[in-house]
């Protein structure tokens, strides 16, 4: 009994260590006979920083897609932060990923007429933590991020690229989410700049557990863990197109 009460709590431990968990995933999209992508087993732990490299083609938007819940998968599970996330209704998957993800988009995403604090806010909105604290977090982020506090009332489409991604940044943090998702935003940044904000981002970051997709290869060394495509998409699941 005390052996099973042990090995019990160890498995749970496990399970809330793990921000991610894939099991036999199959996705297709409408009308073609063969999946975009499978995934027989995969997992990324709490505070873990991957980055995840693959060709063009290889599945990894549709990857990024599965994992905010914009694509569901036809078959297999997906199991965010210890919850079942593949399984929950649209409004429970909306409601959680703006509460415990972050997403930071290739192109930013921000809206681009509304003022810098006012795109944050919407986020903290979403997730029901718009508070009288949300400016004080987001001018310490910005700040964080090199940004100046005046930065909060420009609007959002009068801002460098360099500047954008910093906002984008900052709005993907502002809830202090334990998994955030980032699409390749590096790709219109120089060498000098995008050394800069990769480390910039995986200091704010922090200890949230971070995906971070991208084609190019010579980003992995920031990261704690390295995982290409081809290995995440080797073995073999029983797809259902
Ligand atoms: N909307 C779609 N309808 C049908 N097939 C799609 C669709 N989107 C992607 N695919 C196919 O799914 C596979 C994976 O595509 P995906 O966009 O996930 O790759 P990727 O690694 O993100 O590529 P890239 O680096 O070029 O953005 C490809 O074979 C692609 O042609």
């Amino acid at each position: 009994m005390v052996v099973l009460a042990i090995s019990l709590s160890g498995s749970k431990n496990l399970a809330c260590s793990r921000a991610i968990e894939l099991t036999n995933i199959s996705f297709c999209y409408p009308g073609a006979s063969t999946p975009a992508l499978t995934i027989a087993d995969w997992h990324v732990n709490k505070g873990e920083h991957v980055f995840v490299q693959g060709a063009s083609g290889s599945g990894k938007s549709t990857l990024l897609n599965l994992l905010t819940g914009t694509l569901v998968p036809d078959s297999g599970s997906i199991r965010l932060l210890g919850k079942e996330f593949s399984a929950l209704a649209a409004r429970h998957k909306d409601g959680f990923r703006a509460r415990h993800i972050g997403v930071v988009f290739q192109q930013f995403n921000l809206i681009d007429y509304l003022s810098v604090k006012q795109n944050i806010a919407t986020a903290a909105y979403f997730a029901g933590t718009l508070n009288q604290q949300t400016q004080r977090r987001a001018t310490e982020l910005l700040h964080k991020l090199e940004l100046p506090a005046n930065v909060l009332s420009r609007q959002a489409g009068s801002l460098s690229v360099g500047q954008q991604q910093r906002v984008a940044i900052a709005r993907a943090l502002i809830n202090a989410p334990e998994l955030l998702i980032v699409d390749e935003p590096t790709s219109a940044l120089d060498a000098n700049a995008r050394d800069a904000f990769m480390r910039l981002l995986l200091e704010v970051a922090d200890s949230s557990a971070v995906v971070f997709v991208s084609h190019d290869a010579g980003l992995a060394t920031y990261f704690t863990r390295q995982q290409s495509m081809a290995e995440l998409t080797a073995q073999s699941v029983q797809t259902v197109c």
